[in-house]
């Protein structure tokens, strides 16, 4: 299976009864497979000594909990556990057992404020089945436990965290550790939340498939390598496809450089690359492997005389890029409007492209698009503000690709979206290393290099999964981490990904 579903906590609501009644698996059997996984994880990081304090909420997650605290017990360890009073199976397992469960709020925050950096607090408050933010007991019973030396283990989600939009106002456990129940949750994967949620794991407790129609994704090594192209031994420069890539200006020359260079590192056939004048004799001497386009007109820039050379040029590729560092002079805009309403090679369209855009230039007469804009670019080209991206980019990605069809949207940040037809894979492993000028331009060019021979999707999925994980394959700091690293470390991810085996 290639595909790692982000599930919201309705449809994991929907997979649990459907398990239960469509396919007989009673909710106890869940439960406890459940909360024997739990204890497993758990376990493997506890150490001799360690101590174990379980907040159980009125729900499943609170059952769950008071499971673990039978079967921890059973183990041997010095667990507490707290449950608002009310009877429940677990609770009446744990009586028959002579098991104490603790129901005074000021013992528990004596004993969470007790607790050190070997021991764990288990956060089984709330599940997929919160419906409003922490108040009063749960509240204080929150702060308590972030406020502890010990680590949090977050039972499915984070406490105070919606399985669909991430954190609610107030309190929020901030766990070291989230295990999640049968597949991850949507909300644990937004910006917001990413800083709450610790280490992440999915747990296969065993639950059935629904079959019904899922659409967000996580963008995982499986999934990235399935979109790699592959290199047959008997190929030629053709195989791999022709690239055309379109930027640069006076002002601005290093942008289209650094992609160009990702680019030919993602491993296109032939790589040809138009800029104004000014910049040719750079452009010779940093990559001497690609070919150069002559443009009449300004030579300080891609002005509206050179737009039919690019466009001619053009019809003979099988990908083109335009944006970096183009500037955003009336040629840029021709140029853009221009490749998508007269052309139908694939584009992919990046930084000052992105900021001329008209969307409506969009529906194309044939071909596809593969959109790059970061945040702010992406406020510009669809009217919404940055911070309702940036709060859900999953739900911005979905709705932006459900009404351009013909578009495959990579919206950046320190998460990413990929999207096509309202289906979006999401990459959510930030590092710092990325953040920083330039690293936008090179993930243009490893998406182009990747799109002369993939399919759009395909390319967009493969690059942004390797423009991420190129850090990892480096041993710089993530301060100096810089764009001749990324291109460095390019080989190692191909290879990664082609050997089957993770970084
Ligand atoms: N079904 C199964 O067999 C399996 C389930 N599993 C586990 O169960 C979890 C889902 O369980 P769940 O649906 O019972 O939801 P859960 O999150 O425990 O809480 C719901 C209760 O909390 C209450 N409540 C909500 N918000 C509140 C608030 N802010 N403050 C106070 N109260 C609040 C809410 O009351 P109400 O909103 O109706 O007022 C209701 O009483 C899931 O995440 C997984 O861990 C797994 O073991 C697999 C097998
Ligand atoms: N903290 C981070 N974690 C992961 N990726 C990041 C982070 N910050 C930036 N990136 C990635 O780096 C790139 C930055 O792109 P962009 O903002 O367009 O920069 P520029 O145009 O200066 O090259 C995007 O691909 C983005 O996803
Ligand atoms: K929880």
């Amino acid at each position: 299976m290639t595909e790692t579903l982000l599930e919201t906590a309705a449809q994991a609501q929907e997979r649990d009864r459907y398990t239960i009644e469509q396919e007989g698996i009673p909710s106890p059997v869940l439960m406890e497979n459940a909360a024997r996984a739990l204890c497993s994880l758990l376990e493997s990081r506890l150490v001799a000594g360690s101590r174990i304090l379980i907040l159980c909420g009125p729900g499943s997650n609170g059952q769950d909990g008071l499971a673990m605290h039978r079967i921890l017990q059973e183990h041997g360890w010095d667990t507490a556990a707290y449950c608002p009073p009310g009877q429940s199976l677990q609770r009446r397992i744990l009586e028959n057992r002579g098991i104490p469960v603790l129901t005074s709020l000021t013992q528990i925050c004596a004993l969470a404020e007790s607790l050190g950096p070997d021991d764990w607090i288990v956060d089984a408050m709330f599940g997929s089945g919160l419906s409003r933010p922490l108040e009063g007991t749960w509240h204080t019973l929150t702060e308590a436990a972030n406020g502890s030396a010990a680590r949090i283990l977050a039972v499915d989600v984070p406490s105070g965290m919606d399985g669909e939009t991430g954190p609610l106002p107030g309190a929020v456990i901030q766990a070291d550790l989230t295990a999640c129940i049968g597949t991850r949750k949507l909300g644990t994967v937004l910006p917001a939340a990413l800083p709450l949620t610790g280490e992440v794991t999915t747990l296969d407790i065993g639950l059935g498939n629904p079959n019904t129609p899922r659409t967000v994704f996580e963008l995982t090594a499986s999934k990235a390598r399935t979109c790699l192209p592959v290199r047959p031994l008997l190929s030629w420069k053709g195989t791999f496809g022709k690239v055309l890539m379109a930027g640069g200006s006076r002002r601005m020359h290093g942008a289209i450089e650094m992609s160009a260079r990702a680019c030919f590192h993602a491993g296109p056939g032939l790589l040809t690359v138009a800029v104004p004048e000014i910049l040719q004799p750079a452009m010779r001497c940093v990559l001497p492997e690609a070919m150069l386009l002559d443009l009449p007109g300004d030579p300080d820039c891609i002005s509206e005389e050179a737009v039919p050379a690019i466009l001619h040029a053009a019809r003979d590729m099988n990908v083109v890029s335009a944006g970096n560092g183009m500037g955003r002079q009336e040629g840029t805009r021709t140029l853009v409007q221009d490749l998508l309403q007269k052309t139908d090679v694939t584009l992919v369209l990046d930084a000052d492209a992105l900021s001329v855009l008209d969307p409506h230039w969009l529906h194309r007469p044939g071909g596809q698009t593969i959109l790059t804009p970061h945040p702010g670019e992406f406020s510009r080209i669809t009217g919404w503000s940055v911070s309702d991206i940036t709060a859900n980019p999953v739900k911005a990605a979905q709705e932006f690709t459900r009404a351009y069809p013909d578009t495959v949207l990579v919206l950046k940040g320190a998460i990413t979206c990929v999207s096509e037809h309202g289906q979006v894979w999401v990459l959510a492993r930030p590092d710092s290393s990325l953040a920083k000028g330039g690293s936008g331009d090179m993930l243009c060019g490893i998406i182009t290099g990747l799109a002369a021979s993939q399919n759009p999707l395909e390319a967009a999925l493969c690059g942004v999964w390797a423009h991420n994980q190129a850090p990892l394959c480096s041993k710089k700091d993530p301060a100096a981490f810089g764009p001749q690293d990324l291109v460095d470390a390019l080989s190692d991810v191909w290879k990664s990904l082609r050997e089957g085996r993770d970084l």
